[in-house]
Parts: structure tokens; C-alpha cells; sequence
């Protein structure tokens, strides 16, 4: 008997998913042990002629009637956004189908409900497009990492602001002219904001970090920034140091181990650590284990075929599953750990002041940093004269006795302006 997988929105993702199981057809048979069918396509309009030599019968814009049909065996949710995908796929948990969806917004918003329905149902919930598109990097996390303590992930996960930070330290450009050539080029979208604002990383780090650290963790717990406020002033400070920026998803275990940190913002990484060599619109994440030590997952985070390929990897998954009589039950949060607040973090900054060069003003800034209890790793100067600037970047401190040295240092005399402010990562051991 073949397997019925009933297809919830046929866009970029879901057409090429629905390419690859044709083409694909016999293998994916052969691998599985059964055939795959396509047993219904949900979407928006049926009036467009659709060019899948599928036949028409097929496509339709009742999905919640096709997902809890009893033919359907497996549903694979590609339409994106939290509503009606949410309604959906707890629909078709419940009436007993096992799911594979690419919707990081909503995992990382309502992931919970999802998981817990699925293990109360007894079905699988397969998500591996959902974070960093075509790499495997969910199931390494959930299956192979399962017997390890992960410290912390730091990941490129978003393709968009990654080709933007790139062009922008390879060309000198700035940020609006780099965001219009990669929207010219398809990487971002016409309204770039969940990109370049953060929201898409931040979900993805979410995910990332229920997974690393066993424990419930939603979008809200993500500290978030963006790059769009990268200036060529600070990709400039950033090669100065050996540096590159990136925007990078952080999810780190406290010291004592009790908390967890989640956060998006730009960074400057040293050249020599292996993110700061993820170029254009890949994605990378960095996994550091206390056992496996230091991992890179490296690829296509997006497009419509890297993306397929990883959600007819869970269908294979969950077909094999069904076959063995059983499902895999996604990580039961046997942890349970507080999400720790931005500022209780432990980061570092890189500071550029523009000054007049006259006695004083050093020690005048040293002062604002021990007054924070703040310790300086190195300080250089640039220029001289008039057009001085001084470049500190500190040891590490919580996040927000550094942002506090920031804001003092803005109300210094003799700070013409603050040029530069920008967190600096390399590798923790
Ligand atoms: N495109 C990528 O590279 C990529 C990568 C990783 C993950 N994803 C995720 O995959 C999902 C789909 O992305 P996409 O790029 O294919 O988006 P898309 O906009 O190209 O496709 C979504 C499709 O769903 C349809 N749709 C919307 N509401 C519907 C409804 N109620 N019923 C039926 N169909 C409906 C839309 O008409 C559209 O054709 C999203 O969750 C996205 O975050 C995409
Ligand atoms: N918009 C995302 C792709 C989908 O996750 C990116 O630029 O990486
Ligand atoms: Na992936």
C-alpha cells in the first residue's frame, strides 16, 4: 500500500517538493519499502494551470479537510506563517498523522503545543527545513549530540544578512546599497524585514537552542538586533581587529549551568574562526560539545530545492518510523532552564570613540570602564590630533554593565562621538 502524504502549500518549497517526489519516485520507494503518493494539494487558488502533470483532481483549497482525511497518512506543511498552519497540522496530529513542516515562526512561537500533541498522539513532527533549510543540523542535534552536553551553538542562519555583511566587507559598501543588490539578485525579499531586522534568525535560534539545551525556549526569549543599523564605519573597525561581522544566532549554557543565554545580533568574529569564512548567502552553525568538542554544519540554508531535500529527508524518516511500528518523540525538555535576560550575558565589545588627542582623555575613559567594573583587554589608537580615535575592546563582563560603560562614554566631554560599538565572539576554550 502506497503512503499518502497530503501537501499544504505548493510555493517555492512545496512545488519542488512536489518535483522531487516525482522524479525521485523509485528510489524513494526502494528506500522506504513502499511507494510515496501524493494524496492532495492544499492551496490558496485552485484557478492557476499548474505545471506539476499532476492531475488537477488533486489540488485543493479545503485543507483542513485533506489533512484529517482518513486516507492521508503524513502531511508536509509548506505554506509558512502561524495561522491557519498552526490549526492545521494540530488537526492532522489528531487525527493521527505524522507531520514534516519548514515553519520555524511557528515552532519557535508555539513549538510546545506542536510536540506535546504529536507525543500524545503518537506521531511524528519532523521539522529539519525549518532551521538553516538544506543542512542537516536538527537531527545531528536531537539524535546524534543526544548523548553529549552542548555548550553553545553560534550560527549563521540566516542567508540574506549574510550575503549583505559579505558584500559589505568585500566591497566596502554600505548597508542599503548591499540589501538592494541582494534583493535585485532574489536573495531578500521585497519587504526584507524579518532578514534584516532579525525575527527569522531569532526563531531559528529558538529552535536551536530547545534542541541544544533540552528545554522549552520560544521567540520571546531571544534577545534580538539586526544589521541594519551596520555601518561600512564598523565593518572597517572590524577589519582593523582581523575581523569580520556577522550576524550570528548564540545560544550558550551559563557558566554554573543553571541558564541558558539566547540571542541575535551582529558580531565581530577573528577571521581564522571558521563562521568568518561562510560567504554570500550560506549558512554555518558552530556547535561546541563538551565531548565532540568543536562541529560545523555548512550549506544551503534556503531555496526551493535545498529545502525540498530536507523535507523529503523527514518524510523518509517518518516513513521508516511508521514502518517499524514506532515514532521519535522530539526531546522531552527534561531540563527545564531558566532563559537568562540580555544583560545577566557575558559578552564583549568593541569600542571606537572618536576624540581630540589630549592628555587625560584615556585615563577619563578607563575610569568610565572600571567604574562599571568593566576590565580593558586591549586599547589602541588611531589618528591623531583632533581626528583621534581610540579602539577598546574589553574582557568579558555581563552585557549590561557594558552597555551601561557605552552610554557613560557617550556623555564624556571629550567623546566627539561614539564611531563604533559592536559585540566581539571567538571561540570559548
Ligand atoms: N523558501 C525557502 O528557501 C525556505 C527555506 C527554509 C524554510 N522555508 C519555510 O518554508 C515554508 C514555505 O516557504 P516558501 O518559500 O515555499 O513560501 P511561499 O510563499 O513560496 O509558499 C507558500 C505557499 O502557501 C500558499 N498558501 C498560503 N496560505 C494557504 C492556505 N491557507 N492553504 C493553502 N495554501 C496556502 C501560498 O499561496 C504559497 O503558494 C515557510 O514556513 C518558510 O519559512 C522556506
Ligand atoms: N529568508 C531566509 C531563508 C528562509 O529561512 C534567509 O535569508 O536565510
Ligand atoms: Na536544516
Amino acid at each position: 500500500m502506497a503512503l499518502k502524504v497530503a501537501l499544504l502549500g505548493c510555493g517555492v518549497v512545496g512545488s519542488e517538493v512536489v518535483r522531487l517526489m516525482n522524479e525521485q519516485s523509485t528510489e524513494l520507494a526502494a528506500r522506504i519499502g513502499t511507494p510515496l503518493e501524493i494524496g492532495g494539494i492544499a492551496v490558496r487558488r485552485t484557478g492557476r494551470v499548474r505545471d506539476t502533470g499532476l492531475d488537477p483532481e488533486l489540488f485543493t483549497t479545503d485543507a483542513m479537510s485533506l489533512v484529517t482525511r482518513p486516507d492521508i497518512d503524513l502531511v508536509v506543511e509548506v505554506i509558512g506563517g502561524i495561522e491557519p498552519a498552526r490549526s492545521l497540522i494540530l488537526a492532522a496530529v489528531k487525527a493521527g498523522k505524522s507531520v514534516v513542516t519548514a515553519n520555524k515562526a511557528l515552532l519557535a512561537e508555539d513549538g510546545e503545543v506542536i510536540h506535546d500533541a504529536a507525543r500524545d498522539a503518537g506521531v511524528d513532527i519532523y521539522y529539519e527545513a525549518s532551521v538553516a533549510g538544506a543542512i542537516p543540523l536538527l537531527r545531528p542535534l536531537r539524535d546524534s549530540l543526544a548523548g553529549d552536553r552542548i555548550n553553545r551553538v553560534l550560527g549563521i542562519v540566516n542567508g540574506t544578512t549574510n550575503y549583505i555583511l559579505d558584500r559589505m566587507d568585500a566591497l566596502g559598501a554600505g548597508f542599503a546599497e548591499s540589501l538592494e543588490e541582494a534583493q535585485a539578485l532574489g536573495y531578500a525579499e521585497s519587504d526584507p524585514t524579518a532578514d534584516v531586522e532579525g525575527f527569522d534568525a531569532a526563531a531559528k535560534a529558538a529552535i536551536l537552542a530547545r534542541l541544544a539545551f533540552h528545554t522549552p525556549v520560544t521567540a520571546a526569549d531571544v534577545h534580538r538586533e539586526g544589521i541594519t543599523e551596520v555601518t561600512a564605519g564598523d565593518i572597517v573597525s572590524a577589519q582593523a581587529m582581523g575581523c569580520v561581522v556577522k550576524l550570528l544566532a548564540i545560544c550558550q549554557r551559563s557558566e554554573d549551568g543553571a541558564s541558558v543565554g539566547v540571542r541575535v545580533h551582529p558580531v565581530m568574529l577573528p577571521r581564522e574562526h571558521p563562521l568568518a569564512n561562510v560567504k554570500e548567502a550560506y549558512n554555518a552553525v558552530f556547535v561546541e560539545a563538551e565531548s565532540a568538542g568543536r562541529l560545523m554544519f555548512y550549506g544551503a540554508g534556503a531555496g526551493g530545492s535545498p529545502t525540498a531535500s530536507a523535507v523529503l529527508g523527514d518524510v523518509v524518516a517518518i516513513a521508516r518510523n511508521r514502518r517499524a511500528g514506532t515514532f521519535a518523540a522530539d526531546g522531552d525538555d527534561d531540563s527545564v532552564l531558566a532563559v537568562h535576560p540580555m544583560g545577566e550575558t557575558v559578552t564583549r565589545y568593541h569600542v571606537a570613540l572618536d576624540v581630540a588627542d589630549r592628555p587625560g582623555v584615556l585615563a577619563a575613559v578607563a575610569e568610565v570602564y572600571a567604574a562599571n567594573g568593566v576590565s580593558i583587554k586591549n586599547v589602541r589608537q588611531e589618528g591623531h590630533g583632533e581626528d583621534a580615535q581610540l579602539v577598546l575592546v574589553s574582557h568579558q563582563a555581563p552585557d549590561a554593565a557594558l552597555a551601561r560603560t557605552v552610554e557613560q562614554l557617550r556623555t564624556l566631554d571629550m567623546v566627539r562621538a561614539v564611531a563604533s560599538v559592536m559585540r566581539v565572539e571567538a571561540f570559548q576554550h
